[in-house]
This record gives C-alpha cells, sequence and structure tokens, in this order.
C-alpha cells in the first residue's frame, strides 16, 4: 500500500514472517541458537545478543516511533543506564530539576562515582537552561510533561541550541510521559528518544521494560554494544507480552486521556491547584500543544497541607495507592514518600517540590465513577 497509515493502525499489524505464519509473533523461549555450521552461524546464538521475539517487538516499535533504530530492554532505567555509559569521565550533562526520581538518583551516582558533572535546571525557563549549555556539554536529559511537577521544555529550542553549540552533544528525551502517539522528539531534535515501556507501552503492568531509539548509526552502535556487554536486553516473553500491550495504546491512552481531562476540569471547579498541560490554565498550555498531540493521563495537585493530601489519598477507594502510571487502571500517590522518596528532602525543597502533591494517573474507567471516588475522599479528608 502506498497511502501512509496513521498510528493507530500500524499499533495493530505487526510485520512479522515466522517459520509457521502463526499471527501472533511466537515468543522464543531460547537462551541459545544452534549454529548452522561454523561458517554460518545465523543471526541469533544466544539471546543476551539477539531474539526473534526481541527482533520483532524493535522492529515493530521502529516504525510506530519513526525511528531507524530501537533497542527494547528490560527496565526504563536499564535505558537510561546504557544511554549515559556514553559517556567518559570529565564529561558534562546538563539536565532539568524536575526528573522522575530514578534518573535524578542514577544521575547523582555517575556525578559522584564517574566523576561527570551533572547540573539541574530548570527546563521551563529557555534563556536559563541555554545558558547553561556550552560548547563543553556533552549530553542534556530532559522529561517533558516532567514528573511530577508537569513542566513543559522547549525541545526544539533546546536541541537546536545544544547542537548549534556543540554538534556533538547528545540530546536525551524522556518521553515516557507522551509516548510515541503524543509526541516525536526525534523529529524534533532529540538524538536518542527513550521511554519506560512499564508504562503506558505496556499497559497492563505486567512487566518492566524500557525502549531506546534514534536515527544515529553512530550512538546506535554504541547503544547495542553495551546492551549486548551488560545483558540489559529485554527477556523473550517480555517482548511478546510487550508487543500484545502495544496492539491497544491508542484506545487505552485516548480513552485516560479523555478520563484526565474531566479530572483536572472538576478539580479547577473545585478551586483546586491542578497541574495539567491539557489545561489552558496552564503555563505551557500553547508550547504543550505545539509540541504534542495529546496531554496524557497524568496530573498532580496541591492540597496545602501533606496530612490533608494523605487523608486524601487513603480515603479513596477506585484508585489504587501505588507508583508508576499508564495502567488500564487509576493510580494516585505522594510522590515524596513513594516515587520521588529517592530525592532527599533538601534537594526537594530546593526545587519548588511541594511535599503535599499528589500525583495521579487516570486509567480506562468510567470518569464519573473516578470524579465520585475523588469528591467523596475529599470529603472524607475534610478538604474544600
Ligand atoms: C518518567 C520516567 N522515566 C523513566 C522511568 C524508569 O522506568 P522503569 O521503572 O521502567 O525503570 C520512570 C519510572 O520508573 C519514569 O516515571
Ligand atoms: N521504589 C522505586 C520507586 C519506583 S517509582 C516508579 C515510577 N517511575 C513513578 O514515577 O511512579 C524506586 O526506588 O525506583
Amino acid at each position: 500500500m502506498t497511502k501512509k497509515l496513521s498510528l493507530e493502525t500500524e499499533l495493530v499489524h505487526v510485520d512479522d514472517k515466522n517459520t509457521h505464519n502463526a499471527s501472533i509473533t511466537p515468543a522464543y523461549m531460547s537462551a541459545t541458537f544452534k549454529a548452522k555450521d561454523l561458517d554460518e552461524m545465523g543471526p541469533y546464538d544466544y539471546t543476551r545478543s539477539g531474539n526473534p521475539t526481541r527482533s520483532a517487538l524493535q522492529n515493530h516499535l521502529s516504525k510506530i516511533m519513526k525511528a531507524k533504530h530501537v533497542y527494547a530492554l528490560n527496565s526504563g532505567m536499564a535505558a537510561l543506564d546504557v544511554i549515559v555509559r556514553i559517556l567518559s569521565p570529565g564529561d558534562e550533562v546538563i539536565a532539568g530539576d524536575d526528573l522522575y526520581g530514578g534518573t535524578d538518583r542514577l544521575l547523582t551516582y555517575i556525578k559522584t562515582f564517574n566523576h561527570i558533572k551533572v547540573g539541574h535546571y530548570d527546563t521551563t525557563n529557555l534563556e536559563l537552561i541555554t545558558s547553561k549549555i556550552t560548547k563543553d556539554t556533552k549530553m542534556v536529559v530532559l522529561e517533558s510533561p516532567t514528573n511530577p511537577l508537569i513542566k513543559i521544555c522547549d525541545l526544539k529550542a533546546i536541541a537546536d541550541h545544544a547542537h548549534k553549540q556543540n554538534p556533538n552533544c547528545v540530546v536525551v528525551f524522556d518521553n515516557t510521559m507522551m509516548t510515541p502517539l503524543f509526541m516525536s522528539p526525534l523529529e524534533l531534535g532529540a538524538d536518542i528518544q527513550y521511554e519506560s515501556a512499564t508504562k503506558y507501552l505496556n499497559g497492563h503492568h505486567d512487566i518492566m521494560a524500557g525502549v531506546i531509539a534514534t536515527n544515529s548509526d553512530e550512538l546506535a552502535k554504541k547503544v547495542f554494544f553495551v546492551i549486548n556487554a551488560t545483558g540489559a536486553g529485554i527477556a523473550p516473553f517480555d517482548s511478546w507480552l510487550l508487543l500484545r500491550g502495544l496492539k491497544t495504546l491508542a484506545l487505552r491512552v485516548e480513552r485516560q486521556q479523555e478520563n484526565a481531562m474531566k479530572i483536572a476540569k472538576w478539580l479547577e471547579s473545585q478551586n483546586v491547584k491542578v497541574r495539567y498541560p491539557g489545561l489552558e490554565s496552564h503555563p505551557q498550555y500553547e508550547l504543550h500543544k505545539k509540541q504534542c498531540k495529546g496531554a496524557g493521563a497524568v496530573l498532580s495537585f496541591e492540597t496545602g497541607d501533606v496530612a490533608v493530601s494523605k487523608r486524601i489519598i487513603a480515603a479513596c477507594e477506585i484508585y489504587s495507592v501505588t507508583v508508576s502510571f499508564g495502567y488500564v487502571a487509576s493510580l494516585i500517590s505522594l510522590p515524596c514518600l513513594m516515587s520521588h522518596a529517592s530525592i532527599s528532602a533538601e534537594t526537594r525543597k530546593e526545587r519548588d517540590f511541594p511535599e503535599d502533591l499528589i500525583r495521579l494517573c487516570a486509567g480506562i474507567e468510567s470518569a464519573d465513577d473516578l470524579i465520585e471516588d475523588l469528591a467523596h475522599a475529599f470529603k472524607v479528608a475534610g478538604f474544600r
């Protein structure tokens, strides 16, 4: 077919030619592959280096992410760990000041033990962040919307500036919050896009997975070397589950987003300070709309009192009190005690991270039930 297919169509059709023409890519649950003979080893020898189910997944993701090279790994953090191994001691990394707690923890680790300079700045302040990215900057690490403060950065402007300063600077973008459905970071200038596929891409909270995408042959070579050398590649059965989860990505995320929008509007109607990029009240609403096709399903809000936030979370009956997001069921959490507990209280304070902040990710349930559950929890907690 010559017509370019939409992502919704691409997601459900996996191009995979397997031995028996099975409709679903088989899970090749084998650590090893027999060599045809010593002169022709064949494409696979050992699953750490490559596996046919992983290849089918990576080829499918390449199409979806519109990327020349895609690698699937055993977690989102494994993906970032592989990426930062491109750096050498003495290199400088410029990163955002609001990042997932585990990302911050890994960047702090390489700063402490690998002698890499890491600076954290507010990525919503374009003048500030670009003034920090100089010819000496080897890598820029960005998230947008950030987890959990939902800050938006201008990816194209930052990437253009970084490449002007140093054409070899690697701009790394964590697209977990938007997924390929709503944002194409490589088209906006990122050199490497990575995502925690544990979240929306899989959607069912039954595997850990990560994805790295790049159009650069040189970066792809370095990334594959580390994956093979360290064993960070995703396992065959997890590849199979992720291939299955991806088929419903558009359906799930569109419904989750619809619910998140209704919840965000309800929260605003209760005079709650809510952060959601789909709301016109979001300070970077226009910028987000310019670079993304949707707002996702994660939002956060403040109550002004940690004790009240704790009472609200405890009183929810439909939302599970769970870390992570992008699951088909709704989740609620207190980031300072959960996903961002690995950032010290002192650092959180320096970065204006509200301890009372509640993060929520809408699932695919009925929006009316979700709003009613929150309204009931507010009442029980004596809030509003
Ligand atoms: C934005 C973001 N990036 C990366 C990760 C890491 O992914 P994983 O948990 O799959 O290692 C997470 C959560 O864990 C996250 O929230
Ligand atoms: N105990 C875990 C916490 C994982 S948080 C997962 C997710 N990214 C989120 O933001 O909720 C850890 O120490 O990493």
